[in-house]
């Protein structure tokens, strides 16, 4: 299976770029725009496929594949992470980079979308390999990349570490200090503060906002949280810390859960870099398992594809805050829509990274760097009016809060390369 994303919970395997493709045209066709921009729009604008060699701590030489991708470059350069994961294909990188610009859209950030991977597992590696392949991997993309080109950033297994070699490399290619090529950075090398906790504080004022339409105390509210990295370990503790009952945690391998709620700190504790903690107790439960307990807010914030038409009659939730890319296929949503369930949006909910990195590089580019407690306000100010945009387009357009999402996000872009002329 190379170009399609396999749910590990169903074996089903979903291809993102066509249900991202229905959804974008959906979009365009609610506002009114012909179709040579969803012609346009429909795929990125280009997808670079890179081999690169790393010799590994035992003195062989391993091929690693990756790509970058870039969606358009109509409203400004393209941004977007890079992942680490044995599961990277070019399909979902596709489909993430698209994603990537409806973020940007919706929360009026001057950019478009651009997404990359390296098909690879870090949690087998050691320190020196993970230099090895971060280093080799901006060598190869470094032509289409730059602080006024393409901006990548953190996701699903790589981290502030991995920036910081990502940004040296580039710096010594483009043989000056180039703080602006990556966001995510330590703050030593120009990150910005915040960065780390903003994707889970953005998903946290989503939850708060959608909570808050729903009538819902968050106040002993049971939050199950699928994933335990940056943005599920952050946010299970923000969550906990406004005294909501976190009852379902889990990882790449296994899940726990405690109807009386878990000890969030011990859990933050004892997690490792790569979000794993299940390990340390006896007996967890699978994914599968944890989807179907009881709780108020489920959060899935690991991979794509885990809640499909096999499993979302079974969630008890109320409402579902995305913080991963892509975790619901159409089908579901469908389902959980039809049933009531308020569903926030990956390109809405997760949107707090982007957002920061965004101040990250605009600090960069200015040379002048901004208080934690200037970032977290202007943060706070901007989640909740995109979160507001799309909820009240969902209940003007009469459609599921995705539409809505992908409705407020494109309409910058499809103004864009109008205006440009392209179309
Ligand atoms: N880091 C960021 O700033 C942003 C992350 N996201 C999305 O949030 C999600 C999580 O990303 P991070 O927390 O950054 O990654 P991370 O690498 O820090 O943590 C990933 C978590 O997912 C778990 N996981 C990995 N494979 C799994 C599998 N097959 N089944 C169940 N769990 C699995 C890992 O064990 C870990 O707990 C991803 O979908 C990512 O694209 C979205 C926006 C920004
Ligand atoms: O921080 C960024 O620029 C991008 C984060 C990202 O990859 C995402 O939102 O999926």
């Amino acid at each position: 299976m190379v170009n399609k994303t396999e749910n590990e919970q169903t074996g089903e395997s979903v291809d993102l770029m066509d249900s991202t493709q229905v959804t974008i045209k959906e979009a365009l066709d609610n506002l009114g725009y012909p179709d040579e921009v969803y012609q346009l729009l429909k795929e990125p604008m280009r997808t670079l496929t890179v081999r690169f060699p790393v010799r590994m701590d035992d003195g062989k030489v391993q091929i690693f594949t990756g790509y970058r991708v870039q969606h358009s470059d109509a409203v400004g350069p393209t941004k977007g992470g890079v992942r680490f994961h044995p599961d990277v294909n070019e399909t979902e990188v596709k489909a993430l980079a698209i994603w990537m610009s409806m973020k940007s859209g919706i929360l009026d950030i001057p950019y478009g979308g651009g997404k990359g991977g390296i098909i690879c597992d870090p949690r087998e590696m050691s320190f020196r390999e993970i230099e090895g392949i971060s280093r080799e991997y901006v060598r190869a993309i470094s032509q289409i990349v730059g602080p006024t080109k393409d901006i990548p950033a953190p996701d699903v297994f790589t981290n502030s570490q991995i920036m910081a070699w990502m940004v040296d490399e580039y710096s010594k290619i483009s043989e000056f200090d180039s703080p602006g090529f990556i966001t995510g950075k330590p703050i030593a090398l120009g990150g910005s503060q915040g960065r780390d906790t903003a994707t889970a504080k953005g998903v946290t004022i989503c939850v708060e906002e959608a909570a808050r339409k729903r009538g819902m105390d968050l106040h002993g509210a049971k939050i199950i949280v699928q994933g335990f990295g940056n943005a599920g370990s952050y946010l299970s503790k923000f969550m906990h810390d406004e005294g909501a009952k976190v009852v379902g945690i889990s990882d790449a391998y296994g899940a726990i859960y405690d109807a009386n709620g878990l000890d969030v700190d011990y859990l933050l504790e004892k997690r490792d870099s790569f979000g794993t903690v299940t390990n340390q107790f006896d007996n967890p439960i699978s994914n599968k398992e944890l989807f179907s307990q009881d709780c108020d807010i489920l959060i899935p914030a690991a991979i794509a594809n885990q809640i499909t038409e096999e499993n979302a009659r079974d969630i008890k939730a109320s409402i579902i805050v995305e913080a991963a890319n892509g975790p619901t296929t159409r089908e579901a949503t469908k389902i959980l829509t039809d049933r009531g369930v308020l569903l926030v949006p990956d390109v809405l909910a997760s949107s707090g990274g982007v957002t920061v990195s965004y101040f990250e590089w605009v600090q960069n580019n200015q040379g002048y760097y901004w208080s934690a407690e200037n970032v977290a306000n202007m943060l706070q100010s901007n989640l909740v009016n995109a979160f507001n945009k799309v909820y009240d387009a969902s209940e003007t357009h009469k459609v599921n809060m995705r539409l809505a999402a992908f409705m407020v996000g494109i309409r910058r872009l499809a103004e864009a390369v109008r205006f440009r002329g392209w179309v």
